[in-house]
């Protein structure tokens, strides 16, 4: 493991009495973050989680708001947008946008765990344009061109 990154995290009034976003054990990817609110998601619906917390990731970082497996697997809750981004200028509430791709109700209560963050490196890029492209075998061949799967035939 590499060293920690110091990433500052405020708790906003509805974040207090919550445990901060861990991780579950000593080699996790991502922390499971908890709600800071009581809410049921019907089938279909989506929904912008509180989590009564705002951070101020260092430059050169994002957090990426990723489902949990066993979320998705036994209920059809999974994130929309995942990765979510969290950009490192951004200090408004930290929420988890989850979807309900299941068939029946789900009911979040405040303190559940329901996403995982991770921090992860950004290299910003530089555009260089140019009027030709440097030639590959794989040229414009995309979207199933290498087979790999009886239906992409
Ligand atoms: O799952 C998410 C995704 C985003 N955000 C916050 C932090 C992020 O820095 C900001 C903007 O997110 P994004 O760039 O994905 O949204 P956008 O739709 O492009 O909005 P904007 O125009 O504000 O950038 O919203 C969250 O709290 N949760």
């Amino acid at each position: 493991m590499t060293k920690p990154v110091g990433v500052q995290i405020k708790r906003l009034p509805h974040g207090h009495g919550l445990d901060l976003p861990a991780y579950a054990t000593e080699g996790s990817a991502g922390m499971d973050v908890l709600a800071a609110e009581s809410v049921t998601i019907k089938p279909g619906q989506r929904h912008a989680v509180a989590t009564g917390l705002s951070v101020a990731i260092p430059e050169n970082y994002e957090i990426q708001v990723r489902p949990r497996s066993g979320l998705a697997f036994k209920h059809g809750i999974t994130v929309p947008n995942t990765p979510g981004t969290i950009d490192s200028d951004y200090r408004g509430e930290l929420k988890v946008l989850l979807i309900n791709h299941g068939t029946d109700d789900f009911a979040i209560q405040r303190g559940d765990r329901v996403a995982q963050l991770v921090l992860a490196p950004v290299t910003q890029a530089k555009w260089e344009e140019v009027d030709e492209l440097s030639e590959t075998v794989r040229g414009e061949g995309g979207f199933g061109s290498t087979g790999g799967h009886a239906k992409l035939a």
